[in-house]
């Protein structure tokens, strides 16, 4: 997350790591937790890593140092990509992971609700970016999860500031024209999460963006209510 500030414990309790066990282990995306048994993130986190059992899933988590070997994680026993993925850039962003076990809730580790598809059309006015992504392009991940605010904007806007791309109503953008605040690499798969009438929503999913947080150049996520229908089918 660029131009962010650090979360607090349980501030953000759907918020998840995936980190990928080989010969070393390391954080690789964000994830949100959706039920006891599903993460919702970004096909692209999965790109040439489809073998579910190299999937370690941290819920409950502030910093990533306090994960040691100890540190109690979720296996994941299924990966759900959507067909229409290709890469980020061209949509169906979208990827579930089922876990090996069911997850007991706690003010630590808590879901987030779905927007529905009705809900494509509801006007979100306060939304957040959270991760432990880069907080600039050239840089590492972060220790600490981090959290930043960022307006939606639309789709017309979006597609002006992205003339080489199709920005799809499948996608929804968020940004500042002057830049300064947006997610960036190893925030992706994470939540844009915006609290409507009291209740947090996942209403996107960290996808892509030419650099991270230049002026005019927004973050493009996958619209998660334009896909409420798939993620209902592929969870039952
Ligand atoms: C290609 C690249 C890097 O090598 C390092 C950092 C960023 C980039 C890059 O261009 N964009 C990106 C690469 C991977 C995931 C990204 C996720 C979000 C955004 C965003 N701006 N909302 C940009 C991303």
């Amino acid at each position: 997350v660029v131009g962010g500030t650090v979360s607090s414990l349980g501030e953000w309790p759907w918020q998840v790591s995936l980190q990928v066990k080989s010969s070393t282990q390391k954080h690789f995306c964000g994830g949100s937790i959706i039920s006891n048994q599903w993460i919702l993130t970004a096909a692209h986190c999965i790109d040439n890593l489809e073998i579910p059992n190299l999937w370690r899933v941290y819920a409950g988590i502030l910093k990533l140092s306090e994960i040691k070997e100890d540190t109690p994680f979720f296996r994941v026993q299924e990966i759900v990509i959507h067909p229409q993925y290709v890469i980020a850039e061209t949509g169906y962003d979208i990827a579930l992971m089922k876990l090996d076990r069911s997850m007991n809730f706690t003010d630590l580790q808590w879901p987030v609700c779905l927007p529905s598809k009705e809900e494509r059309n509801t006007v979100y006015t306060n939304c957040w970016v959270t991760g432990w992504g880069y907080t600039k392009e050239q840089d590492d991940v972060q220790d600490t999860l981090q959290k930043v605010k960022i307006p939606v904007i639309s789709t017309e806007e979006c597609q002006t500031r992205y003339q080489q791309h199709m920005i799809n109503d499948k996608m929804i953008c968020a940004g500042y024209r002057e830049g300064g605040k947006d997610a960036c690499k190893g925030d992706s798969g994470g939540p844009l999460s915006c609290k409507h009438e009291e209740i947090w929503y996942v209403v996107g999913i960290i996808s892509w963006g030419e650099g991270c947080a230049r002026p005019e150049q927004p973050g493009v996520y996958t619209k998660v209510a334009e896909y409420a229908d798939w993620i209902i089918e592929k969870t039952a």
